[in-house]
């Protein structure tokens, strides 16, 4: 008789907004448990995922699953790359940045049924000045927003996007030095995002061309711009298009070295973190197992729905008229952005 899978389920309880138990209660219903044998772990501080992980790991557990946020699946996938055991996810943040890239369902009945299928995907990752991270890193705004607003997820998302479309107005930009495998270029940069996943999370595209597997690493310059080309960038974050942007540069690389002239901080997956003038980022070739969903072979085209992309990212429930109907809104929601930026 074939031995059962062993799973440990990893529940971060602060993660996002709501509570865990009825995630707790579909899998004991939902879990295939022919297959399956698992236990259940809450985390009682930061770092403790990562220790569990690290533990499940030296025992041969065949699954962690992160029931989180993109904080807790980096905390287990650094304890687990490079070894036997796959990770799972239960998505549970505000952004779910990994989970969404991965095709990963975002109810838990469905992100189960993932588990309950068990295909195993091998993705890379990154490292920033020795930190692994395995959807997004940067440095400039992005990183200054991290760690400004570093609680303001839970105080709701709107909040935290008037925040930072305020502070995006009076945010000097830095002049960097990307040093990469053909030479060095210098750029005054609003942001520079280092992608292994495509988005931030919420289905913020920052690098629309990304990918897990490729083991290569898309980074994204957003150089310094205006006001008037909030509607623009922020449409062409939701649309997948950000790289077509004349304010956007992109390259592709397996690891860059960033010089800039005062050390300050940086960000990975989110978390903010202070750093050295010298940043060496770095892409793993399949470094880490995950559990995901066969990726459909023909993917579907770029959303039309914008709106209700930004609506989902600012925690709306969906709009959902007719097409035409959403781009009329949208060009009403642009122009309600401007009126609010040139207020400020
Ligand atoms: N029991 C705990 N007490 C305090 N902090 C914890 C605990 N467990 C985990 N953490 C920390 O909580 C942080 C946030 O978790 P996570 O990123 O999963 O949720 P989130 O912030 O709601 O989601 P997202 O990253 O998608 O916005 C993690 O960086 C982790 O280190």
């Amino acid at each position: 008789m074939e031995t059962k899978k062993r799973i440990t389920f990893v529940v971060n309880p602060i993660s996002g907004t709501h509570g865990k138990e009825f995630i707790l209660r579909l899998i004991e219903k939902e879990l295939n448990h022919s297959i399956y044998d698992y236990s259940i772990r809450k985390t009682e501080y930061a770092g403790h995922a990562s220790e569990i992980a690290a533990h499940a790991a030296a025992e041969h557990t065949d699954i962690v699953v992160a029931i989180g946020g993109d904080g807790t699946i980096n905390e287990i996938g650094r304890a687990l790359i490079h070894t036997n055991t796959a990770m799972g996810i239960i998505p549970c943040g505000s952004g779910n940045g990994l989970a969404r890239h991965l095709h990963i369902p975002m109810e838990p009945k469905g992100a189960i049924n993932v588990l309950n299928a068990g295909n195993v995907k091998t993705i890379d990752y990154g490292i920033i000045d020795n930190h692994p991270f395995f959807c997004t890193c940067g440095v400039g705004f992005d990183a200054f927003v991290s760690l400004k607003f570093a609680d303001s997820g839970k105080r709701g998302l709107l909040t935290y996007l008037e925040n930072t479309l305020h502070e995006s107005l009076t945010y000097e930009p830095e002049t960097y030095e990307i040093e990469n495998s053909t030479g060095t270029v210098r750029y005054k940069a609003f942001l520079i995002a280092c992608a292994n996943a495509s988005q931030y999370g919420n289905n913020a595209y920052i690098a629309p061309q990304a990918s897990l597997t490729d083991g290569m690493m898309d980074i994204t310059v957003l150089e310094p711009f205006t006001v008037l080309d909030v509607p623009s960038l922020s449409f062409q974050l939701f649309n997948r298009t950000l790289d077509q942007n004349s304010r956007i540069k992109t390259m592709k690389d397996k690891s860059i070295i960033i010089h800039r002239a005062k050390e300050g901080v940086f960000h990975f997956d989110g978390d903010p973190m202070m750093g050295g003038k010298d940043l060496k980022v770095e892409i793993i070739h399949q470094g880490l197992h995950v559990i995901a969903p066969i990726r459909p072979k023909q993917m579907p085209s770029p959303p039309l729905n914008i709106l209700q992309h930004f609506t989902d990212f600012i925690g709306r429930r969906p709009i959902t008229s007719a097409i035409a109907q959403k781009h009329k809104q949208l060009l009403m929601l642009n122009h309600h952005i401007l009126r609010r930026l040139s207020k400020k």
